[in-house]
This record gives C-alpha cells, sequence and structure tokens, in this order.
C-alpha cells in the first residue's frame, strides 16, 4: 500500500548540504502498521513527509496503493492527498471552529451535503469517544481529546492511509495508551493502513506489524516486530528494546552488595528473557530441580506480536552448587542469567 524506494533526500543550505535520507526503502502491506524508530535527527520526519511528498525526494519513488505519486500532475496529486490522512504531534486542529466543525471541515470542502457531514461526523464522534464533545472548542480539550478529534477529522475523508508523525509524543503514558488502542481500532474497523514514526519502542511493542530502524538517514534494520524482539541484529535494535524495559536493581539492594565484598551468600541473579527462551515455569522448576528457591526482586516481562521477553531480578536461595547447576539449566532454555553480585 504504501512503498517507498531507495529515497534520499538532501537539504542544500547556504554554506553545507545535509543528507537526511539516504537510500531508505520501505514497503508497508495493505492493513499493516508499520512503525519507524530512530533517535532526533535520525530522518523520521524526512521520511513520513516524503510518504505524501509535503517533502519532495531528491531521488527515490514513492508509491501508495501503486500509483507513483511523483509522476502525477499538482491536480491528481490533490486528489490522491485526500486519500493519505495525516496526524500530528501537536494536533493541528482549527482553533476558531468547533470539534464538530473541525470533523466536518474535509467533508466540506469535498462539498459533502448537510445530511452527510452530520451522519459521518457523529458516527465518527461515536467512534473517538467524543460525541458529548461536539460543540466544545479546541482551547477547552485535554492533548488526548485533541488528538481523538485530529484522528477523527482525518477519517472523516475515508483515507486509505493514514500518516502518524510522532503522535503520541507530546501526551502523558495513559493517554498515549488509550490513543494507541484508537490507531489500532482505526486500522482494524476501517481496514486503514498506518505508517508511523516514532522515537519509543512501547509505541512499536503496542501496535505495530513491522518495523525499521533508521539511524543518520540509513536504515539499519526492519522487519516483523516479534522478529525484530525475538532476533535483533544490529546494536541499535538491541538498544531501543532494552530502552523498553526499565528494571533497575532496589538501592537497598545495590547498597548490600557492595557491602558484600566476599562474595559468597546468596546472588542477585539477572534473568532476561527474549523470543527464543523456553515459556515454561522456570521458576519453580529450579526450586523442584535444584532446590534453589526465588526471591523476586522486581520484574518487567512485556508482550510484543506474541512474543514475551523481559526480565527478572531474583534473590537465588539455597547452595552454592545448586545455584551454578540452576545457572547452566537457564541457558539451556535460552534465559540469559547475569549474577550481579551477592548479599
Ligand atoms: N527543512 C530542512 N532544512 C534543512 N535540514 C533539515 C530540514 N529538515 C530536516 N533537516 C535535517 O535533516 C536531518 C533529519 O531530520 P528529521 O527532522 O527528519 O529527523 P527526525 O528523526 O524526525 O528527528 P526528531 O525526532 O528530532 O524530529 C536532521 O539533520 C535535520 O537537521
Amino acid at each position: 500500500m504504501i512503498r517507498l524506494n531507495n529515497i534520499t533526500k538532501t537539504f542544500v543550505l547556504r554554506d553545507r548540504t545535509i543528507t537526511a535520507l539516504s537510500g531508505v526503502s520501505i514497503n508497508v502491506p495493505k492493513g499493516k502498521i508499520f512503525g519507524v524508530i530512530g533517535a532526533s535527527g535520525a530522518g523520521k520526519s524526512t521520511l513520513i513527509r516524503c510518504a505524501n511528498l509535503l517533502e519532495q525526494p531528491t531521488s527515490g519513488e514513492v508509491y501508495i496503493d501503486g500509483k507513483n505519486l511523483m509522476q502525477l500532475s499538482g491536480a491528481e496529486l490533490a486528489r490522491e492527498r485526500r486519500q493519505i490522512g495525516m496526524i500530528f504531534q501537536h494536533f493541528n486542529l482549527l482553533s476558531s471552529r468547533t470539534v464538530y466543525q473541525n470533523v466536518a471541515f474535509p467533508l466540506e470542502l469535498e462539498g459533502a451535503s448537510k445530511t452527510k457531514i452530520r451522519e459521518r461526523v457523529s458516527e465518527l464522534l461515536n467512534f473517538v469517544g467524543l460525541a458529548d464533545k461536539h460543540a466544545d472548542y479546541p482551547v477547552s480539550l485535554s492533548g488526548g481529546q485533541k488528538q481523538r478529534v485530529a484522528i477523527a477529522r482525518t477519517l472523516a475523508a475515508s483515507p486509505k492511509v493514514l500518516l502518524c508523525d510522532e503522535a503520541t509524543s507530546a501526551l502523558d503514558p495513559e493517554t498515549t495508551t488509550s490513543i494507541l488502542k484508537l490507531l489500532k481500532d482505526t486500522n482494524e474497523k476501517f481496514g486503514i493502513t498506518i505508517l508511523l514514526i516514532t522515537h519509543e519502542m512501547q509505541v512499536v511493542k503496542a501496535i505495530c506489524d513491522e518495523v525499521a530502524i533508521i539511524s543518520g538517514g540509513k536504515l539499519v534494520e526492519q522487519g516483523a516486530v516479534s522478529e525484530i524482539f525475538s532476533h535483533p541484529k544490529s546494536e541499535l535494535a538491541k538498544k531501543f528494546i532494552s530502552s523498553s524495559i526499565k528494571v533497575t536493581l532496589p538501592r537497598e539492594y545495590e547498597e548490600r552488595i557492595k557491602l558484600n565484598t566476599a562474595g559468597s551468600g546468596n546472588p542477585i541473579i539477572r534473568l532476561t528473557f527474549n523470543g527464543d527462551s523456553a515459556d515454561s515455569a522456570v521458576l519453580s522448576e529450579v526450586a523442584g530441580l535444584f532446590g534453589v528457591n526465588n526471591n523476586i526482586i522486581t520484574a518487567q516481562i512485556e508482550h510484543a506480536a506474541g512474543i514475551k521477553f523481559g526480565t527478572i531480578l531474583v534473590e537465588a536461595q539455597g547452595n552454592a552448587e545448586n545455584h551454578s547447576r540452576a545457572i547452566n539449566y537457564y541457558k539451556t532454555l535460552n534465559i540469559g542469567a547475569e549474577v550481579l553480585g551477592y548479599v
């Protein structure tokens, strides 16, 4: 549905030339949600803006639903762009229009009848959960509500494709979750293909089917989310994945490890689960097999595209010989086991 072919974009400034994108190709199948992740300055915004030619690539091709946008006349491109919705980090609502009038705007441009507008706007406001706010102005809405209006407005034009430019970056975590759910519902209910850019692996994990990782304007790695999470190849992919897992040893344990210079006692072990790890009741297994009981200190286990991964920090009890047997056993199950110290 969206195919960016060997896209290069250079910006020529007075004193230098910036290569924002260098030979980037991505292919987003119909009905999928595709995430592009990268750090600040990686080229994400430039890439998504190339997808509807808000930014004209220096070279390469942009196909939407089989049409090469770069070969279209101005009028044809304008028509095609109506099929490509876009939502932004800062919502871009019309402040002088009510919620209803914002959502009605694309339909008015199309010349739809008042009845058709009324029907469609009320359907969409129900869909985004804002039917009761129809007469309010954007200024009185929360960030999440504004983004809901922006999504409803974009859907009013019945797009085939939705481009999301850091759509949740200005929102708190709870609101982010609800907007991501709304995007997923939009994808499922209307079959809309979504291309989104983000700097957060949480967003990719929550709703994307496929992901591309970019850095310095180049594509580093791309594939199914389940594949990238289970077998990340690049250092950058590994870094983004670990940044979405925030498990740290409580200070009290750090102090105790520092004080225990003898290196004996109960080991504190970091168990790391990735897509290759056996999905078994491993903590009770090691208790049964080796007499090693584990006291869970802290843990974060996540799911992405059917893959379970994450980290558990445990204090292992029992004797030293059995600890190393248990550690070897974890390794046979592809569970990372690192001793952080002893308490
Ligand atoms: N209009 C422009 N003129 C000149 N340079 C630009 C322009 N737009 C982007 N760039 C440069 O291109 C590079 C990629 O920028 P881009 O905004 O695409 O990155 P990004 O990954 O979206 O970053 P962020 O997450 O900070 O928005 C940066 O070096 C940026 O300075």
